[in-house]
């Protein structure tokens, strides 16, 4: 993994060891202070070029445009939503992804790394992670070209971990609002004055390539900005559950890549 990542200054291969416990606290703090942690310079930027290479060329022959208008739930209706219920708002999402399947190389191999999830399991105080059964949602590579955008939503999984290959010349920044809502209370009003552009509480992160952020994803709402210039954004996203076997439904998968797994 030493060829991948960057281990001498992130020490996830010495699980346990004092330096190792140091990043863990570290990103604890984040994740309570932010609802994230980065680690910049995670991935050696050699192998940011080489992947970028690789894998850049296949959006035009291979990848699934992923257009469609939703809410920020992906879901037609809300049951106990009026269907005019600000909260309910529909978005337009524009951008390309390859799947697991399509990706077999370093990314699927630091995807499936043991020690990657041990160390995030650890920052989420969860006693194991482990990687999707899905092929086609374990890892995804995205790509936003000029005026692509993901808009608003929540993710499916508690937290999402994200790699940035390539930064965009403009445009193209992560706004979230960490803790919008809690797995008891939807705060449907809350998430309608976002919506409307009202939540004092929004931030917008711009990171650097090579960056790992990981993120609670499913009650931080969260969108991607148009991306601005020639330059696509490409950035991959690692899923994984705190139990093994997990897939998506083929409804799930077709709407979101085009095809069941
Ligand atoms: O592109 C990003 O930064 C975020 C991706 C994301 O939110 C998702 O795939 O659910
Ligand atoms: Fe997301």
């Amino acid at each position: 993994m030493h060829h991948i990542l960057d281990l001498d200054r992130y020490p996830l291969d010495r699980p346990g060891s004092p330096e190792w416990q140091a990043l863990v606290t570290r990103a604890r703090a984040d994740l309570a202070a932010n609802g994230m942690f980065n680690l910049e310079g995670f991935m050696r930027p050699e192998m940011i070029a080489s992947v970028v290479a690789d894998l850049a060329p296949k959006f035009d022959t291979e990848s699934f445009t992923h257009a469609r208008r939703h809410n920020i739930y992906f879901k037609k209706d809300v049951p106990g939503l009026a269907p005019d219920h600000p909260a309910l708002r529909q978005f337009e999402t524009c951008n390309r992804t390859l799947c697991g399947d399509q990706l077999e190389g370093p990314l699927t191999e630091m995807y499936r790394w043991p020690e990657l999830a041990t160390f995030i399991a650890a920052t989420m105080e969860k006693p194991q992670l482990h990687p999707m059964a899905d092929p086609l949602a374990c890892v995804n590579l995205m790509s936003y070209n000029d005026g692509q955008a993901l808009n608003w939503h929540f993710d499916r999984s508690e937290f999402t971990t994200t790699l940035l290959l390539q930064a965009p010349e403009a445009g193209g920044e992560f706004e979230y609002r960490s803790d919008l809502r809690s797995d008891d209370d939807p705060n449907y009003d809350g998430v309608a004055k976002l919506l409307a552009g009202e939540d004092p509480k929004l931030h917008r992160l711009s990171v650097t390539p090579g960056t790992l952020n990981v993120f609670k994803g499913k009650n931080t709402a969260h969108r991607v900005t148009p991306v601005k210039g020639g330059r696509a954004r490409i950035i991959t996203v690692l899923t994984y559950y705190e139990r093994p076997g997990v897939r998506f439904t083929d409804e799930e998968n077709i709407g979101f890549y085009g095809r069941a797994a």
